[in-house]
């Protein structure tokens, strides 16, 4: 029997969210369907302000076969064994350098602020192959003014937060659209090199499945680079913040980390080898870690959807036009699917299994058409940061609390007290 909301109704129940009528669900199957769907009931759905910043091209915002195509082309290359073995390097030696500046003894260190310098040079260098330098600090500053619309009043007048921010973006577009020009001059003069170096060779490349050999206009590329670096710039040094946050509360967790993470030294001590992006992956402990660190801190809390149909799902109706948030937060901290779930507890990953459970009741990349692309990128960032964290230093953690409005951070960016490992 199908039923029509009507204010709260068990885990799936209507309610009111900035001003808008929305659907909550907070049940694992009811999210999944609405994860699941290829575009045909549900589109993504945001608040105005965000649909303004992103623009209609950005891959945040588009369906269909073009969504589908760009999706696939840049999840096919942060999959690709070249750019993972080119990255793993790169995200070493940004982390190892990071942590060779923090040197002296009782020194203290804001994991937060150091954790955003080191992923935001990685994001930068994997979209875009910008590797330091005055263009990495005209991004950084004209970023930091762009993302301040995200969660602001949506109006553009003057002064006001929205505008500066698209001022900011158009800033950087003009510095993307030169990058993405010289590429496809220089690709055009090489036209039998078909490696690819960052997100922008992965899309000027990007010819579709048809015969017509339809490339991706420039603007629409460049503007899509900009748009990409928003769900993962704030996602992974939070998620590297937060698992030294539990970490630092919970010894016996940190202990066995650490156990870990210098066995795998000692032997590339003895063998001479270097690391490759497959020894850190197959670190089963870390890899609990980052799963529990992500169950627990819900950094994308949610996505919003809205139904472009009449649909029923599990006996719900959702009328069309309505806006649905699938809750993540609610099934990760669900007693009935986590025993304890306020207990950072990385070994209940032993019996679900390292890789996670299933999408239903573990989904902080999301799921479905719309899976983060970023995904493994970000586990890598994690496990090499906490890799030489943990086998460089000891630290002490001061005391912080974490936030969860409007984003998860933490109240004192995370203080600790680092002593480096004699
Ligand atoms: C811990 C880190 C991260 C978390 C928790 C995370 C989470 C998510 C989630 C939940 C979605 C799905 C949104 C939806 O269905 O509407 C998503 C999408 C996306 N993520 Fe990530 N993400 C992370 C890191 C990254 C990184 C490093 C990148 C690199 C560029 C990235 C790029 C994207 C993109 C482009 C999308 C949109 C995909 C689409 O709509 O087709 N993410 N992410």
């Amino acid at each position: 029997m199908c039923c029509v909301l009507g204010g709260r109704y068990g885990k799936v129940f209507r309610t009111h969210l900035l001003g808008k009528a929305v659907i909550v669900s907070t049940d694992a199957e009811v999210n999944r369907a609405v994860l699941r769907d290829a575009g045909e009931t549900f589109v993504p759905s945001y608040p105005k302000s965000i649909t303004e910043l992103f623009g209609e091209t950005s891959i945040l915002n588009i369906n269909g076969p073009l969504h589908k195509r760009v999706h696939a082309s840049i999840v096919r290359f942060f999959k690709s064994p070249l750019f993972k073995a080119r990255l793993t390097a790169h995200i070493q030696q940004s982390v190892t350098l990071s942590l060779a500046s923090w040197t002296r003894t009782h020194h203290l260190v804001y994991v937060q602020d150091q954790a955003k310098q080191i992923s935001f040079e990685i994001l930068v260098k994997a979209l875009m192959s910008v590797d330091g330098g005055e263009d990495l600090d005209f991004l950084k500053r004209e970023y930091k003014e762009f993302i301040k619309g995200l969660i602001c009043l949506p109006f553009k007048l003057p002064g006001m937060q929205l505008r500066r921010s698209l001022k900011a973006k158009e800033r950087m577009l003009r510095m993307t659209r030169r990058i993405v020009e010289e590429r496809r001059s220089s690709m055009e003069l090489n036209a039998e090199q078909d490696d690819c170096n960052d997100a922008i060779d992965a899309l000027l490349r990007e010819s579709g499945d048809t015969d017509d050999n339809q490339r991706l206009p420039l603007d629409f590329i460049s503007g899509n680079i900009i748009e990409m670096m928003v769900p993962g710039e704030d996602s992974v040094p939070m998620a590297m913040t937060l698992a030294v946050k539990y970490l630092s509360d919970n010894p016996v967790a940190l202990k066995q980390l650490v156990e870990e993470c210098m066995e795998l030294k000692r032997a590339k001590v003895e063998t001479g080898d270097s690391y490759v992006c497959t020894d850190y992956l197959s670190l089963p402990f870390t890899q609990n870690v980052i799963n529990e660190t992500l169950r627990m801190a819900n950094i994308i809390n949610a996505v919003w959807r809205q139904a472009t149909k009449d649909v029923e799902i599990k006996g719900y109706l959702i009328p069309k036009g309505w806006c649905v948030l699938a809750s993540f937060t609610a099934i990760h901290m669900d007693d009935q699917i986590y025993k304890n779930p306020y207990h950072f507890d990385p070994w209940r990953w032993e019996k679900k299994g390292a890789g996670g459970c299933s999408t239903a009741t573990f989904s902080p990349f999301g799921g479905g058409q719309r899976l983060c692309p970023g995904l493994e990128l970000a586990r890598l960032e994690i496990s090499i940061f906490l890799f030489h964290l943990v086998t460089t230093y000891r630290w002490v953690a001061q005391k912080d609390e974490v936030l969860y409005f409007p984003t998860v951070k933490m109240k004192r960016k995370l203080p600790i007290i680092v002593s480096p490992l004699t």
